[in-house]
């Protein structure tokens, strides 16, 4: 199909993906000007899986022989399923469904060969982490790390992922065709291609695991009026493994919880939290730790993959957030996901 489409006169051949991605590469060579190709639709309708193709075509047409070692464009590729299992989640419409926006660069020599790429992305849905209801799911990653293997599940005192008050909101754990457990050694696999060593591998999976334990923290009424303090040795055991899993101290953690810092022009002043805004606190923690999580794996990719300072030209391709309509919207935030207004 990719030989059909090559050099064909746009509208030539039948509607095709390949002959986008075909007009925008004789464009930019023909003109000398950096093309983009926006895939927009419904949640469900293909963007992400369109944007592979229109990816996997740029490889065809403008990529260096195999014998060059792991190119750029392989390179790209091999690190959607590390994208996937940290930014795509069950939705009610998908399975899989893209939690953030991404523009990927496909970046060009004058010779019109691939020099570089980088991925960008945009607005990971942040509530998601502690916030699910049926028939959805957290991200994936959560719910492969409790289908590891034995020794990693122990390592990061993890267990059924009903135990779990992050995952357990909503009912729905497995999902049909969808075998976590071996998508976790995939998603291991392709951070070695993309050059996250196992070190970092292991760093990245306590931060997960770390999460899950955070969320499991409940909160009571503590001595004095208006404070708060972990709620029973169930709750002291998961911070004290948050604690370890994040690699600081358990009391540093508990008072980041239950307990917030006013900086004035004069003073500090700690206020102690009641068990409702340490809970919110519990929560706000677990999102920004995701999200820098997520964004640190975006520049790690980014700087494996290599971008070239002298491109001359680039494709961008934007896979948007799929739009969705809701009977009842919740309350949005800065983070949450824009299509779902
Ligand atoms: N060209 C295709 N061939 C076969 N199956 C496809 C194709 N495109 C999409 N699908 C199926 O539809 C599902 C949803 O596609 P995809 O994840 O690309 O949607 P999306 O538009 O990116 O959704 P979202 O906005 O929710 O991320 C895929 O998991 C796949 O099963």
């Amino acid at each position: 199909m990719m030989e059909q489409y090559k050099g064909a006169a746009f509208g030539e051949l039948s509607p095709h993906l390949f002959a986008v991605a075909d007009a925008s590469y004789r464009q930019m060579m023909n003109e000398g000007i950096s093309q983009s190709i926006l895939v927009s639709g419904e949640s469900g309708a293909g963007k992400t899986e369109s944007t592979k193709m229109l990816m996997r075509y740029l490889a065809y047409i403008g990529g260096r022989a195999a014998a060059e070692g792991r190119t750029v464009e392989q390179q790209v590729l091999e690190s959607n399923p590390v994208l996937e299992a940290f930014g795509n989640a069950k939705t009610v419409r998908n399975n899989n469904s893209s939690r953030f926006g991404k523009f990927v660069e496909i970046q060009f020599d004058r010779a019109g060969r691939i020099s570089g790429a980088a991925i960008r992305t945009y607005l990971l849905e942040r509530s998601r982490v502690c916030q699910v209801s049926n028939p959805e799911r957290n991200y994936h990653c959560f719910y492969m790390l409790c289908a590891a293997p034995p020794e990693d599940v122990e390592r990061y005192k993890l267990g059924n992922p009903r135990m779990f008050h992050y995952l357990n909101q909503s009912n729905c754990y497995e999902l049909d065709g969808v075998d976590d457990s071996k998508d976790y050694i995939t998603t291991r696999r392709a951070m070695d291609v993309v050059g996250i060593s196992p070190e970092e591998q292991d760093a990245i999976f306590r931060v997960v695991a770390a999460i899950l334990h955070l969320g499991n923290i409940e909160f009571s009424k503590g001595k004095e009026v208006d404070s708060s303090q972990p709620k029973d040795e169930k709750s002291f055991f998961h911070l004290r493994t948050a604690a370890e899993l994040f690699m600081c101290d358990a009391k540093a953690l508990e008072d980041s919880l239950c307990k917030r810092v006013i900086v004035t022009r004069d003073e500090m002043i700690t206020k102690s939290l009641d068990p409702d805004s340490a809970t919110l606190c519990r929560d706000a923690l677990a999102k920004i730790v995701y999200s820098r999580l997520f964004d640190w794996l975006v520049n790690k990719i980014n700087s494996s993959i290599g971008q070239d300072p002298e491109s001359k030209f680039l494709i961008g391709v934007l896979d948007i957030y799929g739009f969705e309509s809701f009977k009842t919207n919740r309350c949005l935030t800065a983070s949450s996901n824009s299509a779902s207004i």
